[in-house]
């Protein structure tokens, strides 16, 4: 298809040249002579770009431009003006105009002019393409009442620039939330900025955060910027805020009052432009009476508190949830979608999923690679989740019939495939942390498991 380009001139010996040389370009042209004219022909051929005389008798360029991009922002617009009206051109910046063109009309100019601003508008297209989907890969599966408010209590927080706190048992969601409260906050298109404080030995936490000059202490071999400036714009989430130090607490307080902090082993002052949401698995109310948190930086970052309840407490998401990453697994994989039966499903939503909805992505997986056929039934969903089918340690009947096999590399085998599926429900189906675990790879452990 070719792009249509609406030339809107009153002299029609302008409209006349420029149709004749972007028709020959490939262009599909459209006409109109004056502001009215070209609002309905916006409307009735939606053009891909717009080229705009500024002088023309009774709704002038300018007019029109504000009344175009007051009703369709994203179309580009490109003024003609007549040489050497500078403040006019600068009426149009303000509204809105992507660029301009003097008489009289350079072609070569035109054309570029013309392909910049379907570049940029093809850029600005994908942009929008690619948040939508993030915002639809980030957005929280489920119909309960639970998620219902969770979600009420998200959008009516994430426009604000106020610290929040999301508590929740780990799996629940949270890190998903905060990248949910960041995409609706007024500041989308700056980073989103993770630290997970759990993670970070204590001594590594505050040049992390801060940012170090070189040399700045023992290893600091070159000059680092911290979370806080890398997240300039944006939002910064701190993962696991009750394993902070007390000591860094007390550094992380200072920064958040004052607005300002400073890269250790440096006098200069920054300026603080971050949004701050952090999450704690721990009831950080007993951790201020036990004394391991102070209660000042706890109101600071607890504005808004938000809960993300517990899988068991919604439990009415569970089909939902099994049904959104089946279809994600498929899509990852490009294969046939899986299904779990009614009763396969009704066996889950008894289970107490202490690993909440990460446990349950976990068994996803597993099942999605260990079963073959395209329903996934009860009889396939493996121990504990299910009742009617024990695991090695408890049944005598599986340790007899591989003691009974004859051959030395059956049993092993045996062995090796209940030893594996043991400690993978341990593990509440993460193959990761259950090869991890018992030190084998990840790839190792799924070949097991799809043959077992
Ligand atoms: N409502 C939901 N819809 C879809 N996926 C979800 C939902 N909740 C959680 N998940 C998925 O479950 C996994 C765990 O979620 P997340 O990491 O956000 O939990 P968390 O509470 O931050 O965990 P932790 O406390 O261990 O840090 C992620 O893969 C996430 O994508």
């Amino acid at each position: 298809m070719y792009p249509a380009v609406l030339i809107v001139d009153d002299e029609s010996t302008i409209v006349d040249s420029l149709d004749g040389i972007l028709s020959d370009d490939g262009f599909e042209v459209i006409h109109a002579f004056n502001g009215y004219e070209a609002l309905k022909k916006i409307d009735s051929h939606s053009p891909d770009i717009v080229l705009l005389d500024i002088w023309m008798p009774g709704m002038d360029g300018i007019d029109t431009l504000k009344e175009i991009k007051r009703h369709h922002p994203n179309l580009p617009v490109i003024m003609i003006t007549g040489h050497g009206s500078i403040e006019s051109a600068v009426d149009a910046t303000k509204s809105g105009a992507f660029d301009f063109l003097e008489k009289p009309l350079s072609i070569d100019k035109v054309i570029l002019s013309i392909n910049n601003a379907l570049n940029f508008r093809k850029l600005e297209e994908e942009n929008r393409y690619l948040r939508k989907k993030a915002i639809e890969k980030n957005s929280i599966t489920g119909t309960s009442p639970a998620v219902q408010k969770l979600y009420g209590e998200i959008m009516a927080a994430a426009p604000t620039d106020a610290s929040i706190l999301i508590t929740g048992e780990n799996g629940t969601g949270k890190e998903m939330v905060a990248r949910t409260i960041h995409q609706f906050s007024n500041r989308p298109e700056g980073p989103f900025i993770i630290i997970n404080c759990a993670a970070i030995p204590e001594e590594r936490l505050e040049p992390e955060l801060f940012g170090h000059e070189k040399g700045a202490f023992e290893g600091a071999s070159a000059k680092n910027r911290g979370k806080f400036e890398l997240a300039a714009g944006g939002t910064l989430f701190l993962d696991e805020i009750g394993d902070m130090s007390i000591n860094t607490q007390a550094k992380m307080l200072r920064a958040l009052e004052s607005k300002t902090f400073q890269r250790i082993g440096s006098s200069r002052t920054l300026h603080m432009d971050v949004r701050v949401i952090t999450s704690s698995n721990k009831d950080l109310e007993s951790e201020i009476k036990e004394g391991r948190f102070r209660e000042d930086l706890f109101f600071r970052l607890n504005v808004i508190p938000i809960h993300v309840p517990a899988l068991r407490k919604r439990i009415e998401d569970i089909p939902i949830l099994v049904d959104f990453f089946l279809t994600q697994l498929a899509e990852k994989s490009s294969a046939p979608k899986k299904t779990l039966s009614k009763e396969a499903v009704e066996l889950l939503k008894q289970w107490h999923w202490k690993g909440n909805v990460r446990e349950l992505k976990n068994l996803m997986e597993r099942l999605s690679i260990m079963v073959e056929s395209e329903i996934i039934g009860k009889n396939d969903i493996p121990a504990p989740y299910n009742p009617d089918i024990e695991t090695f340690p408890e049944t005598g009947e599986e340790r007899n019939r591989i003691f009974t096999m004859a051959q030395l590399d059956q049993a092993k085998a045996a062995f090796e495939a209940e030893f594996i599926r043991l400690r993978v429900d341990q593990m509440n189906g993460d193959l990761q942390a259950a090869a991890k675990q018992m030190g084998a790879s990840l790839n190792f452990v799924k070949k097991r498991i799809s043959k077992s």
